[in-house]
């Protein structure tokens, strides 16, 4: 069911239900699309807000990119429309909640699950890949759930067009300086990078660098200080994935074709994809 693209839709258009959690400049609530009963999300966004961090262009961009994808693992986000004070972001409704959640109440995932999403992400950031855009804030908190349990990547306000498109934009790619496709290429590993931690958190039920104070946690991530806890048993091929995916050098990180085909993931994710 599509969305009428062109429809100029207004609160009138919505009955607000439930909040359904805290937003970055506001809140998000449950709401039902009154003609066809159809149940959205709805983010509630103070423009002031927006206009105090002068984020505009942000939210802009989001709004761009959102609309051109569409995968199985990606919240979609249907339109937005405004008020004199607000601007309302109308979402897809994840009836599962946030990962988050289930993260903190179980305290770690079964190996089973973890690959399921682990499989899921990769494969909606191989989708963005393919659409040059680098997500750049894949954690816990922006990994929804469907009501079937489906992994939703949500809120691509700090995505970004790679500059890929540029080049292409440029025709000929023969003169780009090796550190300018090394630059490229790192612009899309910071999410092969975050694949590592979200594998290590939801195995271990924290991420791996996470001490008291945040300059400890830079020291650690720059000299990629991992260990793994004995107290949690998990298997030599989770462990293995993420040694290849928590490398420092970005370029030297296992690309996302290559996760798909690892013994890890193909041994314990049951393709639900
Ligand atoms: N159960 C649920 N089912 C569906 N959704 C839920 N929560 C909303 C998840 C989001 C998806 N997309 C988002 N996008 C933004 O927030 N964008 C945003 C907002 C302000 C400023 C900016 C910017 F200016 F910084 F870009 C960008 S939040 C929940 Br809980």
């Amino acid at each position: 069911r599509e969305a009428n693209p062109k429809k100029q839709w207004s609160m009138q258009d919505f009955e607000i239900g439930k909040p359904l959690g805290k937003g970055k400049f506001g809140r998000v609530y449950l709401a039902r699309e009154v003609k066809s009963k159809y149940m959205v999300a709805l983010n509630v966004i103070f423009k002031e807000q927006i206009e105090k961090y002068k984020i505009q262009h942000q939210l802009r961009r989001e709004m761009e990119i959102q609309t051109n994808l569409r995968h199985p693992n990606i919240l979609r986000l249907y339109g937005w429309f405004h008020d004199a004070e607000r601007i309302f972001l109308i979402l897809e409704y994840a009836h599962g909640g946030e990962i988050y959640g289930k993260l903190r109440k179980t305290g770690h995932l079964s190996e089973n699950q973890a690959a399921i999403y682990i499989l899921s992400l990769t494969q909606a950031l191989a989708y963005c890949h393919e659409k040059d855009v680098i997500h750049r804030d894949i954690k816990p908190e922006n990994l929804l759930l469907d009501h079937e349990g489906q992994l939703k990547i949500a809120d691509f306000g700090w995505s970004v067009q790679s500059r890929s498109k540029r080049h292409t934009i440029c025709g000929t790619l023969d003169y780009i300086a090796p550190e300018m496709v090394e630059n490229k290429a790192h612009d899309y590993a910071v999410d092969n990078w975050t694949l590592g931690i979200l594998c290590y958190e939801f195995l271990y039920g924290v991420p791996p660098f996470e001490v008291e104070s945040q300059r400890d946690t830079f020291r650690r991530i720059m000299k990629v200080d991992l260990s793994f806890p004995s107290t949690t048993c998990v298997s030599a091929e989770a462990k293995d994935l993420i040694l290849r995916l928590l490398v420092k050098a970005s370029s030297k990180r296992l690309s996302l074709q290559k996760i798909m085909e690892h013994p890890w993931i193909v041994k314990n994710a049951d393709h639900m994809g």
